[in-house]
């Protein structure tokens, strides 16, 4: 069986590959863009087939497609942070949008039996009220911001495609999913990151944060890409699913849970430039009928994703500083 992941070098891209790798049955293949780090996949490249593709290229993808024909499409590729949203509005809805619109197309043409899985999110539900918690998928989209936008974009094209044209598409709606090699920019990562240097001694002891009382349902990502497979396995095509754990946590539990992993003494500070001009209160997801479709539920409880992401930077740090030093 044939997969083509988007995103392959990225976060969830990479731990897919090696899910994929695992289960022993998958032919893998990967775009990625010339711009791209290759260090997520470095473990793994001897086995998958890395692309080089700019998924804004229509013509590129449609050639890419024809060629591997996949059976499989996981479409992670995406700009997916949010404060990057509203710095560059314009190139997250053109490269969410049209990226996606291009693999739709290609499949179309290349006229193929394939399976496309779309990652849309949580922020696409934006405000919530307190009496629509956990949310389920038929609760109002009422985004918060231009990735948001972006994604109910994506989010509805594929549920058109399926209308339209039959094309085999099931989004998901994935709330908030970390663990070792989440981006460091996003605030589990963040928070991880600080504290791991503040350990070397490389920051001073002081870990700068945004808004803690935001709330969050966390799963973690390997417990989503397993997800992901099954939704293409089990799910049913046209449909949309919510994949979340069904807890939800503030950050400052995030940061306390991290911090009760290190004897480090530290001091929070709040940086003002981590506030966001409007940010989603809560998130807490029902994803009952993603488990009753298809079976998964997640397993890696939040104090292991939380332990392995700060012994995932521990050992990034570590590593960096002795390629520093020669050793
Ligand atoms: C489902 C959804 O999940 C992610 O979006 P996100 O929830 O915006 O993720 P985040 O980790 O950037 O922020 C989480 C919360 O944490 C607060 N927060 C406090 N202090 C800091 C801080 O210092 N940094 C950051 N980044 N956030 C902070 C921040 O204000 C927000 O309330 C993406 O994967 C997105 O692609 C996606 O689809």
């Amino acid at each position: 069986m044939k997969a083509l992941i988007t995103g392959i070098t990225g976060f969830a891209g990479s731990h897919l590959a090696e899910y994929l790798l695992a289960r022993g049955d998958v032919e893998i293949y990967g775009t990625y863009r010339a711009r791209s780090r290759m260090d997520h996949i470095a473990h793994i490249a001897d086995r998958i087939r890395l692309v080089e593709c700019e998924l804004q290229d229509r013509e590129a993808v449609e050639k890419m497609i024809a060629q591997i024909k996949p059976e499989h499409i996981y479409h992670l590729a995406a700009q997916s942070f949010v404060p990057a949203s509203w710095s560059f509005p314009a190139e997250t809805l053109m490269n969410n949008i049209v990226s996606q619109l291009n693999i739709f197309e290609a499949v179309r043409m290349a006229d193929i039996p394939c399976k496309i899985q779309v990652a849309c999110s949580s922020e696409e539900y934006g405000l919530v009220y307190p009496d629509e918690l956990p949310v389920q998928e038929t609760n109002p989209l009422r985004p918060q911001s231009p990735y948001a936008v972006s994604k109910i974009a994506q989010d509805f094209l594929g549920y058109q495609y399926f209308q339209s044209y039959g094309l085999s598409i099931v989004r998901t709606r994935t709330f908030n999913h970390t663990g070792p090699r989440r981006g460091e920019r996003f605030v589990t990562s963040n928070f991880a990151k600080q504290i791991a240097q503040i350990e070397l001694g490389l920051q001073p002891p002081h870990v700068y944060v945004g808004n803690l009382q935001a709330r969050r349902d966390f799963t973690d990502v390997r417990d989503v890409v397993k997800a992901y497979w099954l939704a293409l396995e089990r799910g049913v095509p046209g449909s949309v699913y919510n994949i979340s754990s069904g807890s939800t946590r503030t950050i400052q539990e995030v940061l306390d849970t991290l911090l009760s992993f290190t004897s480090a003494p530290v001091q929070i500070l709040v940086d003002p430039k981590r506030l966001r001009p409007s940010d989603v209160e809560v998130l807490l997801g029902d994803a009952t009928a993603f488990c009753e479709q298809t079976g998964w539920k997640p397993e890696i409880p939040f104090h292991q994703t939380m332990r392995d992401l700060l012994q995932y930077w521990r050992d990034t740090l570590q590593a960096q500083a002795r390629t520093k030093g020669g050793g």
